[in-house]
């Protein structure tokens, strides 16, 4: 499928510029991330517009399409937040007709949404959204629980991180492996910090956690609590805090040590043709969009090496939106884990059991099975 609409933008007092792709519209509808990061280009945007479209499906949600907008800049600059609200105000048609812009790798859904308020937009709504009760109740239920914790998290931060989680678990279980397996994950965001907690407390070892600044490792598992307590902003871990006896890396190390399953949750195409061959895991579950490259899918499938792909492991903070916002379940924090946990476990399944009955490699088989509808005419 080619991208349903591809838009350049350029700042007006910086060097800043990005793009918003829809890849296709579902009802009229669509919507994705903004990601704001020195290394984004046009086309990694149009591959992360390309992968929600398939979250969307695998959500079982067929209210909307997928879109990813992507803005080329340091998302720890200072000026950041008004890079964003003018790269918001140039995509305000867009978003006033109805495109659900949220947060993404870089951005913080807080500020997208005070953004909205600020300007003036509400919440981005189709004119047949606009007149549904059970949209308006169930946007009015998004809000409440934006602001409610569960297991000392808010729960948007974590739907994301524990869904990949229980996509490791489900696959781990799918392939046999012994429990207690040893965990190597890149990324301790707002989905790898949540991800790396609920790993540790399904029982898995965590020998392994890089972040913008380091690698750090212990083949004994690192002390996962201490390391979730004491994480500073933008997912970086605090290193006065390590054990002296955890050996500690430039981040690039975290293809060199032995591992069970590997997480990436940071960037895209962190592997790829040129290393793939490092990968020592027997699982990958990638919880980042498009984090292996296609040109490292041949090795991994020859290997025999399994993988999860990102759509099905990642969309907890999609199906969060889509099932309270759309009533299709009772609105409260437990049954948003539930409803995520019961997700995942029933697409990994599906598609570890196809590939054990056939032999195939799992993205093929994820690709097919949740294949994007399209229907760019607006129902209203
Ligand atoms: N936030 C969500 O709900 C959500 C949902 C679906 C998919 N994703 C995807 O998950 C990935 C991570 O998103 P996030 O929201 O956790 O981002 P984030 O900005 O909160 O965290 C990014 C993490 O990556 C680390 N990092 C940056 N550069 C690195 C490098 N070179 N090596 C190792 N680590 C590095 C940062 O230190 C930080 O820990 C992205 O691909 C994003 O598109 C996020």
């Amino acid at each position: 499928m080619r991208p349903y609409i591809l838009i350049e933008w350029n700042d007006t007092k910086t060097e800043a510029k990005g793009w918003l792709c829809v890849f296709n519209l579902a009802k009229g509808y669509s919507g994705g991330g903004i990601r704001m990061h020195p290394t984004v280009t046009r086309e990694e945007v149009i591959r992360l517009a390309e992968a929600m479209a398939y979250k969307r499906k695998a959500c079982e949600n067929t209210w909307q399409g997928g879109a990813k907008a992507g803005i080329v800049y340091d998302y720890k600059a200072p000026d950041a937040v008004d890079v964003l609200k003018r790269f918001i105000i140039a995509m305000r048609p867009y978003i006033d007709a109805g495109l659900a812009m949220g947060s993404d790798l870089g951005t913080k859904y807080e500020d997208v949404y005070r953004i909205f308020d600020e300007l003036g937009m509400g919440r981005p709504m189709t004119k047949s959204m606009k007149n549904n009760p059970i949209i308006a109740k169930g946007q009015e239920n998004v809000r409440k629980l934006l602001k409610s914790e569960y297991d000392g998290f808010l729960l948007n931060d974590l739907t994301t991180g524990y869904g990949v989680a229980v996509s490791a678990d489900e696959a781990w279980k799918q392939m046999d492996g012994e429990p207690g397996a040893s965990v190597v994950i890149q990324g301790f965001g707002c989905v790898g910090l949540s991800c790396t907690h609920r790993l540790h407390k399904l029982g898995y070892k965590i020998v392994g956690i890089a972040d913008a600044n380091c690698f750090v490792y212990c083949k004994d598992g690192l002390d996962v609590e201490s390391l979730v307590s004491n994480v500073l902003p933008r997912g970086e871990m605090d290193q006065s805090k390590f054990d002296p006896s955890w050996e500690v890396m430039p981040n690039s190390g975290w293809l060199d040590v032995p591992c069970d399953i590997l997480v990436p949750v940071a960037l895209e195409d962190v592997i790829n043709g040129g290393n793939v061959d490092k990968v020592k895991a027997k699982l990958i579950c990638e919880g980042a969009n498009i984090p292996v490259a296609a040109s490292a899918d041949p090795g991994l499938y020859e290997r025999g090496i399994q993988i999860v792909p990102d759509f099905i492991t990642n969309l907890g903070a999609v199906r969060f939106f889509y099932t309270i916002t759309f009533g299709v379940i009772e609105p409260t924090a437990e049954n948003v884990i539930h409803d995520i946990d019961a997700l995942c476990r029933r697409n990994v399944a599906k598609i570890f059991e196809i590939s054990k009955a056939t032999g195939r490699y799992q993205r093929d088989i994820a690709l097919e099975i949740f294949e994007p509808d399209t229907q760019d005419e607006p129902e209203c």
